[in-house]
């Protein structure tokens, strides 16, 4: 099979970057071409870049060319990754998408539209049936195959990993409730956070986070319509969902004290808590396919774990860590989980996507 061409919006950024290291040697895709602002378009890579990465910049990328992000420019792309500055993200997502191109966004504005699928790969892959849908209408009526799929919050991602296993065995959740600890390069490079700020100090707040996570684990864990074009999220009414969000001096990882209720009266055991973790596999990982963690979900019994300096690089970053999981004298149980924000939250979710679509011949 030959290798699937991939474009990077955003590419000089932190999330781009990501996406870079990702690709430069990943043997499914070829990085062809690279798109950010028109202060970078016309320059190599190297010299538009702020390159901010503890690995150097892959040699075959350091003199490609900057684009404008235009679809005109990305039309021999199979795939485009987007790590674009949210406030210019929505429109240019949008024309790529409108003129035939696939895009993976790490953004968040496409990500409440229903017919958009917003997906944690290890968790919802079953959402990107909307994106088969209208790629088989495509072939049969010659309709525009261009398509977005949203990767979420960071934050999120970490909440929902456990969550959809466990909803998958014991039935639907009731009450959430999360407090975070969130890494500093989560906030990105532009400005990111100042190290006076950060340094001796938490951050009781982080914009529009909290927002998020109540909202997007909704749709997260809903279904597709019967029609297979949208996504229904779970009504407000039956899930209340309560996130408090941190800022710590933690450079990548984001740890989460997580409670939680079934609706159900009968409830699981802790031992079956952690054993229904501890058997679930990715879809990913059934299919094979390159960056797919072995073990989806690590289950720690060490009573100081997870940690992010110790666990964040399990599976590469594709898996989540989770310890502490213990009964809760308000809720039902109460756990400690930690994903990595930039490789499960972000770049790492857009490049298992597209292994998934490319294994089931999507793109
Ligand atoms: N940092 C993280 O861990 C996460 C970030 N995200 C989201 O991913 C996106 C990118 O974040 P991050 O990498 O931190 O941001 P950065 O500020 O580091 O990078 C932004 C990128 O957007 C480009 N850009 C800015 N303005 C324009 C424009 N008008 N037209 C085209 N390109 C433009 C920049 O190019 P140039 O260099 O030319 O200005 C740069 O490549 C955001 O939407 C963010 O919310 C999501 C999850 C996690
Ligand atoms: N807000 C997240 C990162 C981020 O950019 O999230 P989103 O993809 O929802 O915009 C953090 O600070 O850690």
């Amino acid at each position: 099979m030959s290798k699937t061409r991939a474009g990077v919006l955003g590419a000089t950024g932190s999330v781009g970057q990501r996406f870079i290291l990702l690709l430069a040697n990943h043997p499914d895709f070829e990085l062809v071409k690279l798109g950010a602002s028109s202060r970078s378009a016309g320059k190599k890579y190297k010299d538009a870049c702020n390159w901010k990465q503890t690995e150097v910049i892959p040699e075959y990328i350091e003199n490609l060319p900057v684009y404008e992000c235009k679809s005109e420019f990305f039309q021999d792309c199979d795939i485009v990754f987007s790590g674009l500055d949210a406030d210019f993200a929505g429109v240019i997502e949008q024309e790529f998408a409108d003129n035939g191109l696939g895009v993976i966004s790490n953004a968040k504005n496409h990500r409440q539209t229903p017919t958009v699928p917003l997906v944690v790969p290890i968790i919802n892959p079953e959402h990107l049936a909307i994106v088969e849908n209208k790629i088989n209408k495509a072939k049969q009526d010659g309709s525009n195959k261009g398509f977005i799929v949203c990767i979420s919050n960071c934050s999120t991602a970490g909440l929902v990993a456990p969550l959809k296993p466990l909803v998958d065995k014991f039935g639907p959740l009731k009450y959430l409730i999360t407090t975070t600890m969130q890494a500093v390069s989560g906030a990105g490079f532009s400005p990111g956070v100042g190290s006076m700020d950060i340094l001796d100090n938490v951050i009781p707040y982080i914009g529009g986070e909290e927002e998020k996570m109540e909202w997007e684990t909704k749709k997260i864990l809903g279904s597709i319509s019967a029609d297979g074009t949208s996504v229904e999220n779970i009504p407000d009414s039956e899930l209340k969902v309560s996130a408090s969000c941190n800022r710590v001096a933690v450079i990548d990882g984001h740890t989460e004290c997580v409670s939680f209720s079934f609706q159900s009266e009968e409830k699981p055991s802790v031992d079956e808590v952690k054993q229904c973790l501890r058997e679930y596999q990715c879809e990913a990982t059934q299919l094979g396919v390159t960056s797919a963690p072995k073990q989806t979900i690590h289950v720690l019994e060490q009573n100081d774990r997870p940690q992010p300096r110790l666990d964040r690089n399990r599976d590469a970053g594709y898996a989540v860590s989770v310890g502490r999981v213990r009964k809760d004298t308000v809720l039902d149980f109460k756990m400690v989980v930690l994903s990595h924000n930039t490789i499960i939250g972000a770049a790492g979710s857009g490049i298992l996507i597209a292994e998934i679509l490319r294994a089931k011949k999507l793109i």
